[in-house]
C-alpha cells in the first residue's frame, strides 16, 4: 500500500458555464464530508471562464476542493491570442493545469515539445501539471502502447529538474477509452501506470518515482473505479463525462466505501 494520496480530478472539458460551475461545486461541497478529503484529494478542472467563480466560492467558503485549468500557455504574456498564461492562473490560485490532454494533442496539434514547454511554464508559476499521456487505438492494436506512452513521458519531462518532477501528476489516458464507454481493464491501466513509474525511476530515481501520482483516465465511473484503484500503481483518476454528474463524481471520490 503506497502512501500516495489518490487524486480524483474532474475534467469538465467544454461543459458548464460559470453559473452552472457555482451550482456544481456547491453540490460537491455539500455532498462531501470533511473526512472524505483526508484520504482522497478532490479537484475540478473547469473551463477558463469558470475559474474566477470557482475561486471565489472555494476561498469564500474555505472549501477543500482544489481546482485548476485544462491548459496553460507556454508563454508568460504577449501576442498569443486566445491563450491563458501561468501568471494569470497563479493569480487565480489554481493548484493544477492539465497539459497535453489527448484532445489538445488531436485538435490543437500539441506535440511532446509543446507539452514540455507547458510543464516548465506551470512549474515556473507554482502550478502542478497534470500531464496526460496515452495511446490511440491503432497503437494499442499494434501492441505499442507502452513504448508510445513512455516516449510521451520522456518528451514532456525533458530537462525537468527532479525537484519539480517529484510533484508532477501523470494521467494515463488511452485515447480509445475516452468518452467511448469502453474502459480499459484494471490490468491494462496497471500495466502502463507501472511502466510509467519504472521510467520515472530510470529518468530520476526510485524515491522520486514512488512519490509521483499516476492517474488512470477513460470512461471512469462509480461502477468501475474501485477495481481500477485496487491496482498498486494507479493513484487516482482523471474523470470526464462522469464528473459532470455531482452524485456520480462523489461516488467515485468515495470508491473505498463500495
Ligand atoms: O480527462 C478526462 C478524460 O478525457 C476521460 O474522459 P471520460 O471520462 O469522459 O472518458
Amino acid at each position: 500500500m503506497s502512501d500516495r494520496t489518490p487524486l480524483m480530478a474532474g475534467n469538465w472539458k467544454m461543459n458548464l458555464n460559470h453559473l452552472e460551475a457555482i451550482a456544481h461545486v456547491q453540490k460537491l461541497a455539500f455532498a462531501l464530508a470533511d473526512k472524505d478529503y483526508d484520504t482522497v484529494e478532490v479537484a475540478v478542472l473547469p473551463p477558463f471562464t469558470d475559474l474566477r467563480s470557482v475561486q471565489t466560492l472555494v476561498d469564500g467558503d474555505k472549501l477543500k476542493i482544489k481546482y485548476g485549468a485544462q491548459d496553460i500557455s507556454a508563454h508568460d504574456s504577449g501576442a498569443y491570442t486566445g491563450e491563458i498564461s501561468g501568471p494569470m492562473l497563479a493569480k487565480l490560485k489554481c493548484t493544477y493545469a492539465t497539459i497535453g490532454h489527448s484532445e489538445r494533442r488531436q485538435y490543437h496539434g500539441e506535440t511532446d515539445q509543446v507539452c514540455n514547454a507547458k510543464v516548465k511554464a506551470a512549474y515556473k508559476h507554482g502550478i502542478t501539471p497534470i500531464l496526460c499521456v496515452g495511446e490511440g487505438l491503432e497503437v494499442r492494436k499494434a501492441g505499442q502502447h507502452v513504448p508510445h506512452t513512455l516516449a510521451q513521458v520522456d518528451g514532456a519531462l525533458e530537462d525537468l529538474p527532479a525537484e519539480q518532477a517529484e510533484s508532477i501528476v501523470i494521467a494515463y489516458e488511452p485515447v480509445w477509452a475516452i468518452g467511448t464507454g469502453e474502459v480499459a481493464t484494471p490490468e491494462d491501466a496497471q500495466e502502463v501506470c507501472s511502466a510509467i513509474r519504472k521510467r520515472l525511476a530510470e529518468l530520476y530515481n526510485k524515491d522520486l518515482a514512488d512519490k509521483v501520482r499516476i492517474q488512470y483516465g477513460g470512461s471512469v465511473k462509480a461502477a468501475n473505479i474501485a477495481a481500477i484503484m485496487a491496482k498498486p500503481d494507479v493513484d487516482g483518476a482523471l474523470i470526464g463525462g462522469a464528473a459532470l454528474d455531482a452524485d456520480e463524481f462523489v461516488k467515485i471520490v468515495r470508491f473505498r466505501d463500495q
